[in-house]
Formats: C-alpha cells, sequence, structure tokens
C-alpha cells in the first residue's frame, strides 16, 4: 500500500525563486489498485513520485510505502518498490540476460534462485531472442521490456510508473500498459504517471487530477467525468484545469 500524506516539496530556482512543485498531495493506493496521476507538463508528477521513491525527499509531509516511511526508512522502501520511467538506465556493455543477473544480484538473489527468476521474467517479457544480445544494440521497445524485468526483479510489491510509455511507439506502449495489468492483477500496488487520457481510462482504478502541484480532484474516471457533466476526459481534464486557473486569478 501507498499512503502520500501532504506531500510537499519546494525547490529553489535560480530564475523563478521558490518553486513549489508539489504542494500538499495525499492519496493513498492500496494493493491490487492502479492509482494515476495525471497532469499536464510540470503539474508535479515526477516530482511526487520520486518522493515516493525516496530519490528526493519532501520539505513536508510524509509518505509510506509497503508500511515503511519514505523519510526514515528509505532502504525499506527501496527494496519494496519497483521504479520504472521511460528514462531507466541499461549498460550497453551488458547483455540482456547479464544485466538482469546484474540487477538480481544488487538485489540479494543469488545461484540458483537467480537463474530460476531471470529465466523466468526473460520468459514472460519475451526476451528470449536478444537475451545474449548487448543492451546498445538492442531497439527502443527490446530496451523497455528489459527495463521491465530489470525493475520487477527483486518482486516488489509495489511498483511506480513515472511516464513509462513517452516517446514509445503504439507496440512498446502496449506492452507497458499489458504489464501494468498484469502487476495489478498480480496484487501489487501500482502508481504510474502520464498525461495520456486513453491510458488513464484503460489502467485507472482511481485518478487524481494534478494541476500546479496540487491534487485539483480525484475519483473513478466515471465519477471524474460525472462531476464535470462531460463525456470525454480529456474535456473533464480541461475543465477542471481552468476552473483551478480562473481560481487562481
Ligand atoms: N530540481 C529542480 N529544481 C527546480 N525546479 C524543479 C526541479 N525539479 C522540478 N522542478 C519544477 O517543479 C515543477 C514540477 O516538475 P515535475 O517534473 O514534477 O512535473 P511533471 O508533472 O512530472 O512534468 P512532466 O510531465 O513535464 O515530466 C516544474 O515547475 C519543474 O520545473
Amino acid at each position: 500500500m501507498i499512503e502520500a500524506k501532504k506531500l510537499t516539496k519546494t525547490f529553489r530556482d535560480r530564475k523563478r525563486g521558490l518553486v513549489r512543485a508539489v504542494d500538499r498531495v495525499s492519496f493513498t493506493c492500496q494493493p491490487g489498485q492502479i492509482f494515476g496521476l495525471l497532469g499536464a507538463n510540470g503539474a508535479g508528477k515526477t516530482t511526487t513520485l520520486r518522493m515516493l521513491g525516496t530519490l528526493l525527499e519532501p520539505t513536508q509531509g510524509s509518505a509510506t510505502v509497503a508500511g515503511f516511511d519514505a523519510v526514515k526508512q528509505p532502504e525499506d522502501v527501496r527494496r519494496s518498490i519497483g521504479f520504472l520511467s521511460n528514462g531507466t538506465a541499461l549498460y550497453g556493455r551488458l547483455t540482456a540476460r547479464e544485466m538482469l543477473e546484474y540487477f538480481g544480484r544488487l538485489n540479494g538473489i543469488d545461484g540458483a534462485a537467480l537463474r530460476v527468476r531471470v529465466n523466468e521474467l526473460i520468459e514472460q517479457l519475451e526476451i528470449g531472442e536478444y537475451q545474449n544480445g548487448r543492451c546498445d544494440k538492442l531497439s527502443t521497445g527490446q530496451k523497455q521490456r528489459v527495463s521491465i524485468a530489470r525493475s520487477i526483479i527483486h518482486r516488489p510489491p509495489v511498483m511506480i510508473f513515472d511516464e513509462p510509455t513517452t516517446g514509445l511507439d503504439v507496440m512498446t506502449s502496449q506492452t507497458i500498459m499489458s504489464f501494468i495489468e498484469q502487476c495489478r492483477d498480480e496484487g501489487l500496488t501500482v502508481v504510474f504517471s502520464t498525461h495520456i487520457m486513453s491510458e488513464v481510462e484503460r489502467l485507472c482504478d482511481q485518478v487524481a487530477i494534478v494541476h500546479h502541484g496540487k491534487i485539483a480532484t480525484e475519483g473513478t474516471v466515471s465519477e471524474i467525468k460525472q462531476q464535470t457533466g462531460e463525456q470525454v476526459l480529456e474535456n473533464a481534464f480541461l475543465k477542471i484545469a481552468h476552473q483551478l486557473d480562473d481560481a487562481q486569478r
């Protein structure tokens, strides 16, 4: 489970002064649920996910991830999560298989257990054909499959996806979305960020619309449509964003 309580992050920016990137964001995501953060560029999605993933410390507020406090127990949180963004790096000189073995060892898996887990992921994600190819020679889609396998090798109970399909073609995006669904079906707690409406419609059990660092509204996709009186999620999103902008003027 993930519980964010009034998570806040301010950055000191040379040009803009103090930037409140995330402003008192609270939400809960249960096991077997996909929670989506939907927002435009600069809304604060990545910063929120990075705080959950212990990559950034909140200025205020707190978060519990898989029962551990993100500030006080960062090691435990890191062991309990898989983090996938579209920039998740692979080491070019390693083969796909070596890459998975390497990350398995980093996560304390070794010997026969490591072989079994790597083989399982190679089969599940259809990496077999290019498992012995160097990562820098793989196509974007192939790399993304290896990145997925890498992020989940230690069987974390929580998965965090930061705009995982940005810049990918339709086929690769479909692979990622199916994988996100599979995580949910296996009972994992899944949080992901996106600005793509169709992904939210397909995947999210619960969605929060993030605008200028704040959660503007939260609910199921149909609740948000109903709230705004809009049939199309994009229109509902725009309406909420405009209302918030008007209120701030
Ligand atoms: N290290 C930083 N220093 C200063 N400002 C930052 C820093 N990181 C993020 N910001 C600012 O915080 C705000 C939120 O950024 P964030 O990357 O979280 O948004 P996002 O919703 O993920 O956007 P995108 O979809 O473009 O990735 C933006 O105004 C951004 O410029």
